[in-house]
Order: C-alpha cells, then structure tokens, then sequence
C-alpha cells in the first residue's frame, strides 16, 4: 500500500471531487465512516467530547459530533473562543450542529476532564493541514485532554503531529488511544518519537479516487497482506531439497553459540531446503544436537578464523560472531573474493563498521543493522526520519538493501523505495530476534526470492511470528526461540 504525503493526499481529495462527489459529501462519508466505528467498536461510550478547528478536520468533527448525538450519544464541541474563520466545509457543519439544542457547545477554557471511561475525547482540531506548532489556547487544551485518564481518538491524525515528517523535539501532540485515519498511513504513524501518539491505527476507506492512487509517485509504501500475499510463493510440488536452495548461517564463538543456532533453526523452518552452519567447533555438539537437520562446518576453535566459500548458496553472517582479529581477517578474505549478494548482521556490521570497510558488501546484499549498529556503520543523526534519508542514500550508494530494524522496520532498496513493516511488537525487543530474522531473509533468499522480496516477505514473517508468539505467551515472556516455532503457524495462515 502507498503512502502518499500531505500534499498528495490533498490532491487526490480534490481529484475525487472533481470526479464525482461533493466536498461536502466526502466530508460526510468521512465522518459516517468515523462514527460508524466508534458506535460499533466502543459499546460502551455514552457520551463524547469534540475538539474541533477551524480547517476540514474539525469539519469532520463537527459532522461527527452530529450523528453520533443521532445514535443517541451525549455530545459536548468544543471549539476556540474568538472570530472563527472556518473553512467553507466546516462552517456548513458547524452551522447545522448550531442549530440542534441537544448539543452542548463551550470554548477550550471551560473544558473539565470527566475521567470517565464511557466518556470519549475526540481530537478533531487538525489533520493533514497542520503548518506550525501547536501553540496558545490550543496547545494548552491539548496539554489537558493529554492529561485526562478519558479514553482518546483522533480523526485522521492526532493534532500536532505532522503527516510526513518530525514534530520539533517538546512541542505538544494530542496523545490518542485510537487515530482513525483516511484511506492511507501517515509517514509519521511509522516512526518511533512520532508514531507513539497515534494509539492503535484504523484506516477507514473513504472511496478516494483509486486512478489517482495508482499513477501517484512515491518512495513510501506499507507492506500490507496484499503485496505479501502476492510476494509469498506457495511450496511447489515435484521438487526435493535442491529446489529450496542451500543457506549458509556464519557466526557462534566462544558463549554466544545460541546466537546462530537461532539463526539456523529459523533459516530451516522458513523452508530453506540445505542448511549448514559454519560456527567454531566449541559449538559442535550444540549445533548437532539441537539441530541436527543442519550440517556443520568448523570452522576455528572457540571463535571462527576461516570461511571457506561454497558454490550455490546463500550466507547469513554475523550472529555471535564476535571480533576476534582473525574472525575480522577471515570476513576480509571472504567478502574480497566472495561477489555474490549475502546478509550481513550483527558483529559482521560492527567489524565493517569499525574498519571502515563498508565498500567490501557486495552489490545486492542485505544488511539488517538497528539503530546503533546503523549508526557506526554509516554515521550518526538526530532522529529516525534523518535515518531513513541517510538509509536510502546508503542503499543507493552501495547498491544494497537495508533492513532498518525499529519498532516499524523500513526495508530500504538500492532504488530508493522504502517499504515500513507493520507487523510485530514490542516483546520481540530481546537479544535474539535479530538472529532469527538473519536466518528467515538468508533462507527466502536461497529460495530465489529477490532480495527485495525476501527482506520484506522476511520482516513481516518474522513480525507475525512476534505477534502470535505476544499472543501466546505475552510480551513479556516471549522468547525469541518462540518466534521460530510460530513460523509455522504465519505459513499456515499465508496459505489460507
Ligand atoms: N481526502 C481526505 O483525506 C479527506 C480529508 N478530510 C479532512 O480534512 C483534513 C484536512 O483539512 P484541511 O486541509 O482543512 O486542514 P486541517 O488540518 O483541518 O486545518 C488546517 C487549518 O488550521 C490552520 N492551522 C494549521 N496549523 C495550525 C496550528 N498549529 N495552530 C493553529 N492553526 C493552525 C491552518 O490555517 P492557517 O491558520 O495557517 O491559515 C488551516 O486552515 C484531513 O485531515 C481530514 O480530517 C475529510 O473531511 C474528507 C476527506
Ligand atoms: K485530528
């Protein structure tokens, strides 16, 4: 799925009105979409509190204060004292809600919390035309309703937050439980410092113009079911092993043996067909007796000193690695000679990072750092945004794919594109689920999934595995050994 930015959006607004429906009708749909689900997904609400602007999103506002009181809610608007210069949209609104009694309206100032849980706080003061800072009589109401135990939804984008980009460090943004948004994912929903004010997301299809949609340029795009499904290639039938490719798992030393045993347990449940792990032989028996449908190769004593290439394989390297000086010679010689695309992550990127040998990826290959690992590799920035543009300007540069790893992972390709991950939670923050991932995206790969198809397949993969695994055993007691044996069930459930 596309994301479009707030211009974009903008206009495919107004494409939609020239082809066919009113403003004011789309306002309308809008705000039935909305009142909709709070009538059929918060039960329990008796009554609301609207926040509403002066621009088209407190016009929704406005509309949904009125048909929500229809369905026999109790509604109290709220809008800023002073001359109300509404858009043409939101004064019709704002004009039929005048005249209904029923409906209690009162400035920002008078607001008192009800701390209510059937009492529901509705942000409807601005949406994708926020230009500045909120500041005065609305950043300080805001700064209120943040501090309200009420629950709390905003229409399309929670107030303060700006659809494509950073929100100064400290300014004030509306902290919603729920943001219904129209049609598309926001940029700033995927990113961590913005992302955590908009509660759980629901996208409500307003029936946007879908010509539009589809000849509009991006570079942002959400790996939605739609584009993994059309990714995901069923197992075919008449084939045996060589058909699945063979993935090569590099890394294990002395104490952190677990880290490529994960690896390789994940690369033979995502399906790769031969699998070995080239570990030091202090994780011999470990390897071949928690894994014994993996071959081992030796390759040093407690850490590895020598990496032997083998024809017609995929290699994932870098889980407990380590950087013992020979394990960073013995990298060196590989990628020197070794040209063919490979995943690298963990202590492989800290040896590149650390010896500023970064231009030894070869083209096409996958790296997976977090944000630190990213950091040394390629320099630090502010925030996460400045991150992704450095990502892209990487992946360009060196002609690879990055696996960003963040709450909302971003696969970058050498093309530029960015593609966020939505699936996946916070109980996948532990040592460990990185290795898992390295052994899915190195085994889809051995697959003959391109690299830009493996990455993302990967991600979402593995971030589904996160959330069943979450569902089982709770964020907190999920280990990352669960995700590999929930693969299975993500697999059952693609080929539904
Ligand atoms: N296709 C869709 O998606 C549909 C979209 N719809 C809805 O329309 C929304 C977009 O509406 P919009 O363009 O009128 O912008 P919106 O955010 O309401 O208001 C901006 C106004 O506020 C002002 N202003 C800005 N920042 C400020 C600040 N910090 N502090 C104070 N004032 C500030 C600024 O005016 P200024 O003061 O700069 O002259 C501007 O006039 C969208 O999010 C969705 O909810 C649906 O109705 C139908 C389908
Ligand atoms: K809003």
């Amino acid at each position: 799925m596309k994301i479009l930015s707030a211009p974009q959006i903008k206009e495919c607004d107004q494409t939609t009105i020239r082809t066919g429906i009113s403003s004011i009708q789309l306002m309308e749909k809008a705000a039935n979409a909305c009142a909709s689900w709070i009538v059929n997904n918060m039960k329990n609400i008796k009554k609301v509190q609207v926040f509403c602007g002066k621009g088209n999103n407190g016009g929704d506002g406005f509309a949904v204060a009125r048909l929500l009181y229809e369905k026999a809610i109790d509604v109290e608007v709220y809008i800023d004292r002073g001359k109300q210069d509404f858009s043409e949209d939101a004064k019709i609104n704002y004009k039929k809600i005048r005249k209904n009694s029923g409906i209690v309206f009162k400035y920002f100032s008078k607001f008192l919390p009800d701390n209510n849980e059937n009492s529901l706080i509705i942000d409807a003061l601005f949406g994708y035309g926020l230009n500045r800072n909120l500041s005065g009589r609305v950043k300080a109401v805001v700064d209120q309703l943040n501090s309200s135990r009420q629950p709390k939804l905003a229409i399309d984008i929670p107030s303060g937050l700006y659809a494509d980009k950073m929100t100064d460090d400290n300014s004030t943004v509306f902290k919603a439980d729920i943001t219904l948004t129209f049609q598309f994912y926001k940029r700033s929903f995927m990113h961590p410092e913005t992302g955590r004010f908009c509660g759980t997301i629901e996208l409500l299809d307003i029936g946007l113009d879908q010509q539009f949609i589809d000849d509009a340029k991006t570079d942002f795009f959400v790996a939605d079911r739609q584009m993994i499904r059309s990714i995901y290639r069923p197992r075919a039938d008449f084939s045996n092993k060589g058909t699945f490719g063979k993935s090569i798992l590099v890394g294990g030393s002395y104490g952190k043996m677990g880290s490529v045993l994960m690896s390789t347990l994940a690369a033979l449940r995502t399906g790769s067909g031969l699998t070995f792990t080239m570990a030091p032989d202090c994780g011999y028996g470990i390897l071949q007796s928690q894994v014994p449908e993996a071959m081992f190769v030796n390759s040093g004593d407690n850490y590895i000193d020598k990496l032997e290439i083998q024809e017609k394989s995929v290699y994932g390297i870098g889980p407990g690695l380590g950087k013992e000086k020979l394990t960073q010679q013995a990298l060196f010689d590989f990628l020197k000679s070794y040209k063919n695309p490979v995943v690298l992550d963990a202590d492989a990127l800290n040896i590149l990072a650390e010896s500023k040998k970064q231009n030894l990826i070869p083209e096409n290959s996958v790296i997976t750092p977090h944000p630190l690992e990213f950091g040394r590799l390629f320099g630090k920035t502010h925030d996460s945004f400045e991150r992704l543009d450095l990502a892209k300007k990487k992946a360009k540069e060196h002609q690879i794919f990055i696996v960003l790893k963040d709450h909302h992972t971003a696969v970058v390709t050498p093309q530029g594109q960015v593609f966020y991950n939505i699936t996946g939670n916070s109980g996948m923050a532990k040592g460990g689920s990185g290795d898992v991932l390295t052994g899915i995206i190195t085994s889809l790969i051995s697959q003959k999934y391109e690299p830009e198809s493996a990455c993302i397949l990967g991600v979402w993969l593995h971030g589904m595995a996160g959330d069943l695994a979450a569902e089982q055993f709770s964020k907190e007691a999920m280990l990352p050994t669960d995700l590999i044996h929930k693969i299975a069930d993500v697999f059952k459930l693609l080929s539904k």
